[in-house]
């Protein structure tokens, strides 16, 4: 689904990301990982063709993505919320980025009506813009947005931010949801390891724009690699 070759992007001649090489298959969910300064967001905003690497070449479905829009119809991504419209109210929000996929009236009905629980009746009244939403609320109408389209790549930074313990897990059981029931591939950043530890197919640590590890297998298997590197760094700086 997506390929990086070579990918090297500095900020500054100081160099923040740089990927020899990265496979990422159809199906895959995958949790990107790494202290504040790894390199995460910028990984996903070469991605997503909104800034451009140094040298290197980013592919999806085997097309450079700076080379075509072919991408933007099977991509949906939420990185913050100026992917947001602030003065339009959730349900016309997700009304409008639904009609970007020619959706009838009614699918789009559907469609939002599978994401009411998760978004919460309060939000969904007529009276409210996304700008008077808290964080929290706006994150979960950034989440259902990318999903609102069924698109066939997801990426999210940062997902569980500013949700609380419930729409945290509610965020997670959807993620799961969608890879279980499709082949969606998800790309997730996030620090919340227990979250991303338990769902992930693969997950990659990102370290001063290094990939360290990159790991299939399960949740021990991430226990142990990844919990183990956190606490071993958290240590040295003691
Ligand atoms: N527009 C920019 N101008 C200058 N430096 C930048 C810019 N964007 C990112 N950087 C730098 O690139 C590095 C990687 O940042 P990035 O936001 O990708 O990390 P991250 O892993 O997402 O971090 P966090 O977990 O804190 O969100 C950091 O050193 C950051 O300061």
């Amino acid at each position: 689904m997506i390929q990086i070759e070579n990918i090297i992007k500095s900020y500054n001649k100081k160099e923040v990301l740089n990927i020899p090489s990265l496979q990422i298959e159809k199906g895959e969910l995958i949790g990107i990982v790494g202290n504040n300064g790894a390199g995460k967001s910028t990984l996903f905003r070469l991605i997503l063709d909104l800034i451009a690497p140094d040298q290197g070449v980013i592919k999806t479905k085997g097309t450079p993505v700076n080379e075509s829009e072919e991408w933007k119809l099977y991509t949906s991504s939420y990185l913050d919320n100026t992917f947001l419209l602030g003065y339009l109210t959730p349900i016309e929000y997700l009304n409008f980025v639904a009609s970007l996929s020619n959706l009838d009236k009614q699918t789009i009905n559907e469609r939002i009506d599978q994401f009411r629980a998760y978004l919460g009746e309060d939000n969904l009244t007529n009276d409210k813009y996304i700008r008077n939403l808290s964080s929290g609320n706006q994150q979960k109408v950034g989440i259902t947005a990318t999903m609102i389209n069924q698109p066939e790549l997801i990426i999210l930074d940062e997902p569980f931010n500013f949700l609380d313990p419930s729409a945290q897990q509610n965020t997670k059981k959807l993620l799961a949801k969608i890879h279980s029931n499709s082949d969606t591939t998800i790309l997730v950043s996030s620090h919340n390891l227990e979250h991303l530890l338990n769902i992930c197919t693969r997950v990659i640590l990102l370290e001063n724009g290094i990939i360290l590890k990159d790991i299939k297998g399960d949740e021990n298997i991430y226990h142990q690699e990844i919990m183990s590197y956190f606490l071993d760094e958290s240590d040295s700086n003691e």
